[in-house]
C-alpha cells in the first residue's frame, strides 16, 4: 500500500487498523490506570505519539525524542501534510536519520495534544478541569516508559530533547539508566532556578486571575481563560528571546500604518514588539489549553533530578554507564549557558558542553538545531556504525 500524505486519510482510527503505522501521524496507546508521583490515581492514560522509521530486530535503534512546554509529536512531517518542528533535524538522511534510526515522539501527559490532559474526560463524560493531578516530568517517563515496553524497546539508543524536552530526556536516563544509552539534554538543566520559577509563576499567575479561568472547570462555558494564557505566553516568549535580537529586529519602530507611537497617548498604535508579542500569544490561544499550560509549567517548575535522591551528584552518578551530551544556546537568558557547564561538569564522566551560536536566544535550540549535526553525528549516532533499520 503507498502512502497518502494526507493527514485526513491517516486519522488516529485509521492509522489503528493498519498494519503498519505511517511515519508521523497520530497513534494512541491506552497505558491503563497510573499513579502520580503525587499519590492521585487516573483510571486511564492514554499516550498520543507518532513514530517515523522501522525498528530493527535488535530494537536497538529506538530514538526517543522529548517536546519542549508547548511542542508536541509531531516532530517531522513524515506522511503527513503537516510540517514538524525539527523538519531539518529528523528525516531520511538527516542527523535523526529515519532511514536508521526509529524515531518515537510521545505528547507528554497533562498537554492538550493527544495524550490525557485536563481536557480529558473523566469516566462520566466530564473534562477532568480543575482534579487534573499535578504531574511531574518523572510521570512523563514512568508512562513513556509503559510506552516505550509496548513498542517492545528495552533501551533507547538515544532519549533526547530541548527545554523541557531536555529536562524530560535527563529525567529518563536517572529514572532510567539501564534503558539509555545515549542522553542528549539541549537548553536544560538538572533543576529548575529560583528565577525560572519566578517566570513561571508569573505565567500562572496570569491564566488563574483571568476572570475566565474558574478554578479550571471552564470547559462548558462560553469564555475560556484566553486572555490570561495570552499574558503568560508573551512573558514566557520575551524569555525565549534576546534583548538584542528584539532591538534589532524591531527596535522603537511602529507597527504598519497603526497611529504614531510618537506622540504619547491611550490611542497610540503598537510598537512592532507589542504587534509581535500579540502575534506570539493569539497564536498559542488558538492551538493550547489554559489548563494544559498550567499543569506542563508546573510540572517544569516541579523540576529536579534530585527528588527521591540524596543530591543532584547522587541522581547524576546513576548516569555512569550513559552517553550524555549537554548543550546550550550560547545567548540562552531562560537556560543559562552555566546551567549547561554545571550539569555537565556534575556528571560521572568528562562532558564538554556544545555551543549554538545564535543571537536569538533560547528559541535557538527550535531554529538553530542543525548546529549539533556534527557532535551528533561524532558523539552519539556513530557509535555503532553498523547499526542498520532492517529492511521493509
Ligand atoms: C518545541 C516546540 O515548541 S514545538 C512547537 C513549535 N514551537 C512553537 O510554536 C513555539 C512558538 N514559536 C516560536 O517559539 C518561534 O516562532 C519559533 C522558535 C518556532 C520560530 O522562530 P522564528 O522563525 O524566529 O519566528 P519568529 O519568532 O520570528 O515568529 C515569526 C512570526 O512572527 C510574526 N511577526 C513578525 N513580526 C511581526 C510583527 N511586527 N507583528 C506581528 N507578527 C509579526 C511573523 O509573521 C511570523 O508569524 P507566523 O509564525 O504566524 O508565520
Ligand atoms: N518555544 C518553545 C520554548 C519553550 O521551550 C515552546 O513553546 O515550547
Amino acid at each position: 500500500m503507498s502512502v497518502e500524505t494526507n493527514v485526513v486519510l491517516y486519522d488516529a482510527e485509521t492509522a489503528a487498523a493498519l498494519d503498519y503505522a505511517p511515519d508521523g501521524i497520530l497513534q494512541h496507546l491506552k497505558t491503563g490506570s497510573y499513579t502520580f508521583e503525587t499519590g492521585a490515581t487516573l483510571p486511564e492514560i492514554v499516550l498520543g505519539y507518532e513514530t517515523w522509521g522501522t525498528l530493527n530486530a535488535d530494537a536497538s535503534n529506538a530514538v526517543l525524542i522529548a517536546h519542549a512546554l508547548t511542542g508536541d509529536s509531531h516532530v517531522a512531517r513524515g506522511a503527513s501534510t503537516e510540517p514538524g518542528w525539527w523538519d531539518g533535524f529528523v528525516g531520511p538522511g538527516k542527523t535523526v536519520d529515519t532511514d536508521k534510526y526509529f524515531v518515537v515522539a510521545a505528547n507528554m501527559v497533562g498537554g492538550c495534544s493527544g495524550s490525557t490532559g485536563p481536557a480529558s474526560l473523566d469516566p462520566d463524560g466530564v473534562p477532568w478541569g480543575s482534579r487534573f493531578p499535578f504531574t511531574t516530568i518523572k510521570d512523563s517517563v514512568r508512562l513513556e516508559a509503559r510506552l516505550a515496553d509496548e513498542l517492545g524497546i528495552a533501551a533507547w539508543h538515544t532519549v533526547l530533547g530541548g527545554s523541557m524536552g531536555g529536562a524530560r530526556a535527563l529525567e529518563w536516563a536517572v529514572e532510567f539508566p539501564e534503558r539509555v544509552r545515549n542522553c542528549v539534554v539541549v537548553a536544560a538543566s538538572a533543576e529548575s532556578s529560583a528565577e525560572q520559577i519566578a517566570f513561571a509563576q508569573a505565567q500562572t499567575a496570569a491564566i488563574k486571575l483571568d476572570p475566565e479561568f474558574a478554578g479550571g472547570d471552564y470547559y462548558a462555558n462560553e469564555l475560556i481563560p484566553s486572555a490570561g494564557l495570552g499574558i503568560a505566553r508573551r512573558i514566557a516568549h520575551i524569555t525565549y528571546r534576546t534583548a538584542t535580537e528584539l532591538d534589532v529586529r524591531f527596535g522603537r519602530m511602529p507597527q504598519g500604518d497603526e497611529l504614531p507611537v510618537s506622540s504619547p497617548g491611550l490611542d497610540r498604535g503598537r510598537y512592532q514588539v507589542e504587534s509581535y508579542l500579540d502575534h506570539q500569544a493569539s497564536k498559542l490561544v488558538g492551538r493550547f489549553d489554559a489548563n494544559s499550560y498550567l499543569v506542563l509549567t508546573e510540572a517544569l517548575m516541579s523540576h529536579d533530578i534530585a527528588r527521591g535522591h540524596e543530591s543532584i551528584e547522587a541522581a547524576l552518578a546513576r548516569l555512569a554507564e550513559v552517553n550524555v551530551l549537554v548543550a546550550a544556546v550560547d545567548s540562552d537568558r531562560l537556560y543559562w549557558p552555566e546551567q549547561s557547564e554545571r550539569l555537565a561538569a556534575l556528571l560521572p564522566n568528562p562532558c564538554k558542553v556544545q555551543y549554538i551560536t545564535s543571537p536569538i536566544g533560547h528559541d535557538g535550540f527550535l531554529t538553530d538545531i542543525e548546529q549539533l549535526g556534527d557532535a551528533l553525528g561524532e558523539r552519539v549516532f556513530v557509535r555503532e556504525p553498523d547499526i542498520q533499520a532492517d529492511a521493509g
